[in-house]
Order: C-alpha cells, then structure tokens, then sequence
C-alpha cells in the first residue's frame, strides 16, 4: 500500500478556526488554453456530466473542448475586470471574505492578539485559487477545525456535493487531518428570504420604471438529477415561494425560471429565455429579473441574463429591463454569509459576539 503523504504542509493543529468560502469557479484568463483548462477540469467532474465516461470523453475532448473555449472566452472577456485580471465572481467572492473576516472579528495575521483566532479564506471549485490551495493555506495557519462554506443557497450535487468530494479527496491524502463541517445549503432560512427582499427591494426602488413583472430565475439542471433525487429544483422553488410572499407578490406578476442550460439533455424548466419571449408576446413591457441561487454576480447573470436575456425580452417587444444585482458583498449579502457562518460555528467559537 502507499504510504500517507506526510502532509502537503508540516501544520501542527491547533483550535485556530479556518473557514473557507468556495463558489464554482473562473479560468485564469480568457483566452483558448486558460479556457479550455478551466472548462476541462468543470465538465470532466462526474457531479457535473454524469454521463459513463466512455460515452462523455469522445463528446468532451472531441467536441466541446475544441469549440467551447473560443466560445465561452468570448463571453467571459465581455465581463473581465481588465484590471484586476479576474473575473466578476472571483473578485466578489474575495471582498465576501475580507468583509466577513472584519464582521466576525476574525484575524486575517494568525496569532494577533484577538480572543479565539478565526482565519478566512476563499477558493473556487474549478481554477483558482482552488480548493486545494484554500485548505493548504488554512493549515499552514494550524487551523485544527475548518468549516466550508458551498456558496449555494440551494443544494444541487452538481454544485454543493461537488465542493465536498473535492474536500474530501485533498483530506484523504493527510495523515493529521483537521476538524471538519461543511455548510449546509440555505434557501429557506428568515436570514436569507428577507435579505433577498430587501435587497431586491432596494433595486426596484432605484429603477425608472415599475415592472408588470418579475422574474426569479435560477440556473438549471438536468431533469434527470432531479429524478435520480436531487433536492435542488424543490430547493429553488421554496426559495421562491418564500420570495414571492415576503414581496408581496401574486404567482401572476412573480415567475419562477432556470437559465443557463447545457448540452442536449433535458433540464428543468421554464426556460428563462423562452418565457422572457412569452411574456413579451402576453404584453409585459416592463420585466426586472431577479437570480436568488447566485451569491455573486457571475458569467451567468451578467452577461446571460444581463445580455442575451435582456437581448430576447427586448426583440421581442419587451420595453424596460433589469437584471437586478445578485446579493454579492452588499449589507444584505454580508449579512446572509455572516449569520450562516457564525450559526455553523457554534460549539467551535468561545463567544458569538
Ligand atoms: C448556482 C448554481 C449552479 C448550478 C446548480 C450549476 C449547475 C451546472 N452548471 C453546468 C455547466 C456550466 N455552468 C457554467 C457557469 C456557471 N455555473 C454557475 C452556477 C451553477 N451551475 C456559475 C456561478 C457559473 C459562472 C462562473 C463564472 O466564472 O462566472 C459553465 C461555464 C460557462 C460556459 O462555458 O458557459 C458551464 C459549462 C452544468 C452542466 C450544471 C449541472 C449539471
Ligand atoms: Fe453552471
Ligand atoms: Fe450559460
């Protein structure tokens, strides 16, 4: 048998706490190779394509990776922070942890003098930094116990499990392993509904127009994850129910979608695109869309719901459009990430306050 690594790193554990935010992932940079790198490591993780391999691979290395790259860089250089070099969601996911580390009083210098040390980290499933140089750097800071936290509101294996196996697989080489607890998924907890609705709130109060309608749109998945007993298109609809009725809405004027499909399965439904034109053709003029399974801005809800969305209400005889800003590093964001973590640290923490 192999022996055990000694360990990535010559950590002594201690009770230092390490908590580490993880959302799904960004390339390096948008160009062919650091694309297809990143779309590579994505699509060939069997909690995302759970195809048996011998029928994906052909598919992925045959198909996909020799077109997707050129297509999906283009995308990603419409939303790139040219001067940061990032993308949206790697830059609102690091403000998520500097703003966190100051709201529950953690060190980000181990060892500066504050009652029970608690360092914060953040890493991305797909790319960097990853998962693996996360937790190498909270062990290094001898964090004994380390809680991840999925930034997925709703648990779906593609997004949450996939975050744990990957926890798992780094720990399995350790011989001294850490405390562990990985958070739970958050889509019906008061915390989050009511930080959605103000936040949602303040959005529409800032439009120059009154939408006839809203739209709760949340990325998709498969139909069959869901009938294999993926708890996430359940998930996603008690989201919106709760929503819907802390904002006071009839089912009428607030419509639940999922955006982003991939491939040639079918995935849950509506379709955000093709109900945008639906409601167009029904004489909605005025539609805010709103993305409660995103806890960052991302590819996704800027250039997809912001862009060719926007694109399909408007061709469609739609007048008015917003995609209203996913929760990211606002007070309301702030606030959901804040109550989650300090709720998962109990028995961990010396004090709560
Ligand atoms: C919010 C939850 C998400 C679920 C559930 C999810 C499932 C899922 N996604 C794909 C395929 C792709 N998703 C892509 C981008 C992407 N997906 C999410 C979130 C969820 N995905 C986010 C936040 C992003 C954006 C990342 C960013 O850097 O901004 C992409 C890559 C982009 C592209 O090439 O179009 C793919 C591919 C599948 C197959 C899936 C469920 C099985
Ligand atoms: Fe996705
Ligand atoms: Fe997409």
């Amino acid at each position: 048998m192999k022996p055990l690594a000694a360990s990535t790193t010559k950590a002594r554990l201690t009770d230092r706490i390490g908590v580490l935010l993880v959302n799904l992932g960004t390339p390096d940079a948008t160009d062919y190779w650091s694309m297809r790198r990143y779309l590579r490591e994505f699509l060939s993780d069997r909690r995302v394509v759970e195809l048996p391999r011998w029928v994906w691979w052909p598919i992925l290395h045959g198909i996909i990776l020799t077109t997707r790259p050129h297509r999906s860089g283009r995308r990603y250089a419409g939303i790139w922070d040219k001067e940061r070099n990032e993308s949206p969601l790697k830059t609102i996911t690091r403000a998520q942890g500097e703003l966190l580390a100051r709201s529950i009083g953690a060190s980000s210098a181990p060892g500066d003098g504050k009652a029970q040390d608690i360092v914060i980290d953040f890493a991305m499933r797909y790319g960097n930094p990853s998962i693996a140089s996360g937790l190498d750097r909270l062990l290094q800071q001898n964090c004994g116990r380390i809680l991840v936290v999925p930034l997925y509101p709703q648990y779906a294996a593609a997004t949450t499990a996939s975050v744990a196996d990957k926890v798992f697989e780094i720990l399995r080489a350790r011989r001294w392993q850490p405390a562990l607890r990985i958070a739970p998924p958050y889509y019906a907890e008061p915390f989050y509904i009511e930080a959605l609705a103000r936040s949602v709130r303040r959005g529409l109060a800032g439009l120059d127009f009154e939408p006839d309608a809203i739209l709760l749109s949340f990325h998709g998945i498969p139909k069959s994850s869901v009938d294999k007993g993926d708890p996430y298109y359940e998930h996603c609809l008690i989201t919106a129910d709760l929503l819907r009725q802390a904002l006071g809405l009839d089912e009428a004027h607030c419509v639940t979608t999922f955006q982003s499909r991939f491939g040639r399965a079918e995935w849950i439904g509506p379709a955000t695109d093709a109900t945008v034109k639906a409601l167009a053709a029904r004489g909605v003029k005025k539609l805010a869309v709103v993305m409660p399974g995103f806890a960052a801005d991302c590819l996704e809800t800027i250039e997809e719901v912001g862009g060719e969305i926007r694109a399909l209400f408007l061709g469609a005889g739609g007048e008015d459009y917003a995609a209203l800003p996913c929760l990211n590093a606002s007070e309301e964001g702030m606030e959901v990430i804040a109550r989650l973590v300090r709720r998962e640290l109990q028995g961990w923490l010396t004090s709560t306050d």
